[in-house]
């Protein structure tokens, strides 16, 4: 091996930029990762972290049409003067959603698919997928069909079909956004013990990067401008570039920040907006719902929790009415929820889904967002648009598909469509996912207006810090049944419940003695 191949860096940016379209997003990036590095990519949603990660493994420009200045060198070579499709074996890239990446059924038939598109000769491959499942700690999912599993247990099949690659850098991206709370740790650990045993270099993208400190040796911040804003130890960047980030509008990981107390949220009003009497629902041959009872008063905020899978999602579209249960019943303001009139219901209720893409419907997010207006004839449509577009910072991608945005305008979006009117009712399947610290909390001040108005809100979530800073009541669902329906407070009382439903506490009881602020 010559010296020189020993000290070329894994990935060296020079000068690096890159744009979509004309304009640049990524600028004049300029930095190194070494093997073996365990770095954090932290930056505002939209400032190009998913972008980059693209560019690293070599699908961007090509794949978009996008142009670029500068070069990325993997082992000191750039990225075009790589064969097609060998970049993306060297840096492999697992995203959010699992889901988007699988082509097969059968977990075991995945990872063939992978090794025959690598040309693995066919006697090889049952060892490999073999070791990859001892490894990810999934040999007992290897004959089992991908949806049935748990979300936690898809993103480790992602995770294993990039690691048949035998990659020199993993890129996680918002790996767990999806993920309960302990799947989430998991899969965190998981990947520090695939990196330490591999020696390959790790390069996590995360809003909320608490699982990971304990790994973090390194993070790099990017700015809202596209250029690189800091670069160092988690020390130098947390404790010495606190205003930065606050400015940047980047979560603090929450061992560097004041623990925050539940709000003191006036009373929710007396009047029932909601109720849900021993509703089951199956799906094809299997329970999803036993029996669940629940409430709700005008003005109430409550969520919903549990581990992935459990329910929540379908227990949030019965109250809704977007599906029928099999029994029981929902009462919605005292009446039935199937005797009310469809565009009644709308009206009065909201509908923000897990998946974003699942509400688009026109081409530019001006049109997303006067849809609804223009439909109800609305006068001021315009108007409205303008002011949603500001307070979501979406006035910029205006004319852009809603498909295009990153995953946190998206979310932001989705929101924003549902905002038309003051409803009695909103259903919020997984409101902070994949936003900055920022947004988030605009997200929840816009939340905390229409609570004052009256509108009643229900989270899924697997934010324990959401839950308790603001949620009156929890129900806690567990293989489809609630095991638990009160106060937060009382919910973190109740240890054994908790790592049975797979939750964890919140930050603010967790980690009391360990946090490191400097005003
Ligand atoms: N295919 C595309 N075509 C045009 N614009 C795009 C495309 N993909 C992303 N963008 C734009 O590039 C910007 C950066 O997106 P990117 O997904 O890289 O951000 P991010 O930092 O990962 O955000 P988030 O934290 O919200 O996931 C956004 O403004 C987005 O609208
Ligand atoms: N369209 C569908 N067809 C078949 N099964 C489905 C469908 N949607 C959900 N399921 C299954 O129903 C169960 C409950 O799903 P649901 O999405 O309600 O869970 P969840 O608690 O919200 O999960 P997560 O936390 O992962 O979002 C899961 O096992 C899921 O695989």
């Amino acid at each position: 091996m010559c010296v020189k191949h020993l000290n070329t860096p894994l990935v060296e940016a020079e000068k690096f930029s890159f744009g979509y379209e004309e304009d640049m997003l990524l600028k004049d990036l300029q930095f190194a990762l070494e093997k073996e590095e365990f770095i954090l990519v932290a930056g505002a949603s939209g400032s190009g972290k998913s972008t980059l990660a693209l560019c690293l493994n070599g699908l961007y420009p090509e794949a978009v049409e996008g142009t670029k200045k500068g070069a990325v060198r993997i082992h000191g070579r750039k990225t075009e003067d790589y064969e097609k499709g060998e970049l993306s074996q060297r840096i492999g890239v697992v995203f959010q959603d699992p889901e988007s990446q699988f082509c097969m059924m059968k977990v075991e038939d995945e990872l063939a698919f992978v090794l025959e598109n690598q040309k693995v000769p066919s006697e090889e491959m049952e060892q490999k997928i073999d070791r990859v499942l001892l490894e990810t700690g999934l040999s007992e999912q290897k004959h089992r069909l991908i949806h049935e599993l748990s979300g936690g247990q898809k993103q480790k099949i992602a995770l294993a079909s990039v690691l048949l690659m035998e990659p020199d850098l993993l890129i996680l991206d918002e790996p767990t956004a999806n993920l309960d709370p302990v799947s989430s740790l998991e899969f965190a650990e998981l990947a520090a013990a695939v990196q330490r045993e591999r020696r390959c270099a790790v390069m996590v993208i995360e809003h909320q990067p608490d699982d990971w400190m304990p790994f973090i040796k390194r993070v790099l911040l990017l700015g809202k401008d596209g250029r690189m804003k800091a670069d160092g130890s988690p020390d130098q960047i947390y404790l010495q570039q606190k205003d930065l980030l606050i400015q940047e509008g980047v979560y603090l990981p929450q061992t560097f920040r004041r623990p925050e107390s539940p709000l003191l949220l006036p009373e929710s009003r007396e009047e029932e907006i909601i109720r849900v009497e021993n509703l089951s629902y199956s799906r094809k041959d299997r329970t999803i719902l036993t029996d669940v009872n629940f409430s709700m008063r005008a003005g109430e905020f409550a969520a919903v929790t549990g581990e992935n899978g459990t329910g929540k999602s379908t227990l949030l579209q019965l109250m809704a009415r977007l599906l029928e249960p099999e029994s029981g019943k929902v009462l919605f303001a005292g009446k039935n929820i199937n005797d009310w009139e469809e565009g009644e219901l709308r009206k009065r209720s909201g509908y923000v889904f897990q998946n974003p893409e699942h509400q688009f419907i026109t081409d530019t997010v001006f049109e997303e967002l006067a849809f609804g207006p223009e439909l109800n004839g609305k006068r001021d449509a315009e108007a409205h648009v303008h002011r949603l577009l500001k307070t979501f910072h979406l006035t910029e991608q205006r004319e852009a598909s809603p498909f295009s945005l990153s995953g946190g305008q998206k979310r932001r979006l989705s929101v924003a469509t549902m905002l038309e009117e003051t409803p009695d009712i909103l259903f919020f399947d997984e409101p902070t996912f994949g936003q900055d610290a920022r947004t988030t909390e605009e997200l929840m001040k816009i939340v905390l207006e229409l609570r004052r108005k009256g509108t009643a809100i229900v989270f899924v979530t697997h934010d324990m810090d959401l839950v308790d800073k603001y949620c009156e009541k929890v129900l806690v669902l567990t293989e489809g049944t609630a095991v638990f329906n009160g106060k937060p407070e009382t919910l973190w009382t109740e240890d054994e419940l908790l790592a049975r439903a797979r939750l964890r506490l919140p930050h603010r009881i967790r980690e009391r003695e360990v946090y490191r602020v400097v005003d």
